[in-house]
């Protein structure tokens, strides 16, 4: 029997501590498969002047001491409701913890926890049920991009004899590239970038039913929808129906959190693609797209735009009550693109660093709505 088994260390528990209780079933499966259980017995010393801690810590059994010097100690018991967070910001540098009873901890990878929580996240992405496309198509709907005569069947297997060549593009289609240049989305990047943006799109024609995308993959390519309309399928949300149409993008998630795939993606017609290489995606739309400051450069915006600049903090309610940032706007990654209307466009947002890889997510989801954002990371 392995040990997670024999000490009762199940989905089931772990989905009561924050922040794992806000993965699905699968994310929290693949966070539990990388991590590691360590036993402690009485008397035994756990950590000796720790100086980083290279997992998030889950006391789940047992009693600690954690010791910073001969007068001052605290005491660690998982029966507290505080153990229900993971117990890293009570064992600061240079604090030594002694086992006061025997027990267990659960050792989960912090980077693997991170990303789940991103991908995660992207999943629960809840928009009204037939709800059209992020990015609206302008321009002439009609376009004389190439069809394809043998239906696509799965985006590994589009009919690569339908693609044009890089770059060549006929002048409809053109026109409706330059047009999309106009979304919010690519308000930022640099000229120089727009010509090989072109250049790099690659046009593919699909047929009905062709699945583009497909959950749990890797990611590899950003697609823009030139023509037709793409269904979104969620597993953990069997049923709901989110229509994509054109001038819609999709296909950057995976891409910008580095995980798999959180949706599938289904044409629901006849239609064609422009997609970009993940590198292409990354340098071209990404990079520019998400810019990174310290927490130094934020102090400096700050004094430099009074009332103009703003931390926000993306982490759910769970993580902002148990550790709240001062002087922080708080919208869970969730919520955020119900809340961008309250939100002040001549403000910059810088997203706190405590919310990991969903500050990316975040990012992307106010640059789309022509929101000047910052990531803080350091
Ligand atoms: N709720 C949603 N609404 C619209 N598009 C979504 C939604 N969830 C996922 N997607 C898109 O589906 C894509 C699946 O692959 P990615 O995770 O790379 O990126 C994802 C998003 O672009």
């Amino acid at each position: 029997m392995s040990l997670f088994k024999q000490l009762g260390i199940t989905e089931e528990l772990m989905a009561k501590y924050s922040p794992l209780s806000q993965l699905s079933p699968k994310y929290l499966n693949q966070v539990m498969k990388h991590s590691k259980v360590m036993t402690f017995e009485s008397g035994e010393v756990i950590f000796e002047k720790i100086h980083e801690l290279p997992f998030v810590y889950y006391l789940l059994r047992g009693k600690l001491n954690a010791r910073k010097s001969i007068i001052s100690s605290s005491a660690i018991d998982a029966q507290t409701p505080e153990c229900l967070f993971s117990i890293n910001d009570k064992i600061p540098t240079g604090v030594s913890v002694k086992a006061q009873s025997d027990g267990h901890i659960l050792m989960v990878d912090p980077k693997f926890l991170d990303r789940a929580l991103a991908w995660s996240e992207a999943d629960e992405k809840q928009p009204a049920p037939g709800q059209e496309a992020r990015v609206k198509p302008r321009g002439d709907k009609s376009t004389s991009a190439k069809k394809s005569s043998t239906p696509a069947r799965a985006a590994t297997q589009v009919n690569h004899e339908s693609e044009l060549p890089a770059g060549e593009f006929d002048e409809e289609y053109f026109d409706w590239m330059t047009n999309l240049l106009e979304f919010p989305l690519f308000f930022n990047l640099p000229p120089v970038h727009i010509q090989t943006l072109f250049e790099r799109f690659e046009q593919v024609c699909v047929a009905k039913d062709d699945v583009i995308i497909k959950e749990g993959d890797e990611g590899d390519y950003f697609y823009l929808l030139v023509e037709g309309r793409a269904r979104v399928e969620i597993d953990e949300q069997p049923g709901k129906e989110i229509i994509l149409s054109q001038g819609a993008y999709f296909g950057e998630e995976a891409l910008v959190s580095e995980t798999v795939r959180s949706a599938t993606i289904i044409m629901e017609e006849d239609g064609v693609l422009a997609r970009l290489d993940k590198d292409s995606f990354q340098s071209l739309l990404h990079d520019p797209i998400v810019n990174y400051i310290s927490e130094k450069e934020f102090k400096e915006k700050l004094i430099d735009h009074p009332g103009k600049v703003e931390k926000l903090d993306i982490r759910s309610l769970a993580e902002f009550e148990y550790t709240p940032l001062p002087e922080c706007l708080h919208i869970p990654l969730n919520e955020l693109r119900d809340k961008i209307p309250t939100l002040d466009k001549s403000v910059t947002y810088c997203i706190s660093e405590e919310g990991g890889q969903r500050g990316d997510i975040a990012a992307h989801i106010l640059a789309q709505n022509s929101i000047d954002v910052f990531v803080i990371r350091s």
